[in-house]
């Protein structure tokens, strides 16, 4: 199955105002690939100024809380994102999962507020190098998959983010062969939980995806797209991925 590929910035704790040249910029290289997705999540400041100036591009949150409103200090739900223009939201990236202790059951609960909202989601999953190296990265990466898919999951609105934690920042990647091998995997579980919508999720890879990197790590089997971080901070670095993948056709 032909999939189109979606290549997702996340701008993580970084940008602010002056940053949304970046947005301008990618937003109007971006007219040039029409058969590649490309969306940006950015810090909730940033939501609604972006969403304002970049319409032809998809602007997200890097989170939402599971409720929709309540006394939960600091949090943001995913209508009031919503109505700011967000059409996406990331879930369970590891830095929520590791920094703030998020299990599979919250990240699950996050995706479900997103389909209630009418937002499309991406949920991260991906190992750490100890369990990488223990052997245990398929049953670690799949175990997340299936405690944190939510309820009404469909190709349509949800894609899957695969980021080795030991990828993230780092500068190092998996191989092609083992991306492929991973992403197979994840296809395998969603076969199973999914049945038939499960060839067309996209299944994504993120962890130090660059320009120089992302034709390769983009040809692997069942590797639909990229979440970037660093090098989606400006049009100078995430263009770049972007052409790779509408190379791919
Ligand atoms: O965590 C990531 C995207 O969500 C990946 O970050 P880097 O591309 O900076 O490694």
């Amino acid at each position: 199955m032909t999939r189109r590929k979606l290549i997702a910035g996340n701008w993580k704790m970084n940008g602010d105002l002056a940053a949304l040249a970046e947005i301008d910029a990618i937003a109007a290289a971006a007219v040039a690939y029409p058969g590649v997705d490309v969306a940006i999540g950015v810090p909730a400041t940033l939501i609604a100024p972006a969403a304002a100036r970049a319409p032809g591009l998809a602007i997200g949150a890097e989170d939402v809380h599971s409720a929709d409103s309540g006394a939960f200090t600091g949090c943001i739900s995913a209508g009031m994102v919503r109505e700011v223009g967000a059409s996406f939201a990331i879930v369970g990236h590891s830095e929520r999962r590791g920094g703030y202790d998020e299990t599979d059951a919250e990240v699950k609960g996050k995706a479900e507020a997103l389909l209630r909202h009418g937002l499309n989601g991406i949920l991260c999953i991906g190992e750490t190098a100890e369990q990488r190296d223990a052997g245990n990265a398929v049953a670690v990466v799949t175990g997340q998959l299936r405690g944190s898919m939510p309820w009404g999951a469909r190709s349509g609105w949800l894609s899957i983010a695969y980021e080795p934690i030991w990828a993230i920042g780092t500068g190092r990647t998996p191989t092609v062969a083992d991306a492929a091998a991973i992403h197979g995997a994840i296809r395998a579980t969603l076969v199973e939980l999914l049945g038939d919508d499960a060839q067309a999720m996209r299944i994504l890879y993120g962890g130090s995806v660059t320009g120089d990197n992302a034709a390769a790590l983009l040809s692997a089997g069942d590797v639909d797209g990229a979440l970037v971080g660093g090098a989606s901070l400006t049009a100078a670095k995430f263009v770049p991925i972007i052409a790779a993948a509408a190379g791919l056709g």
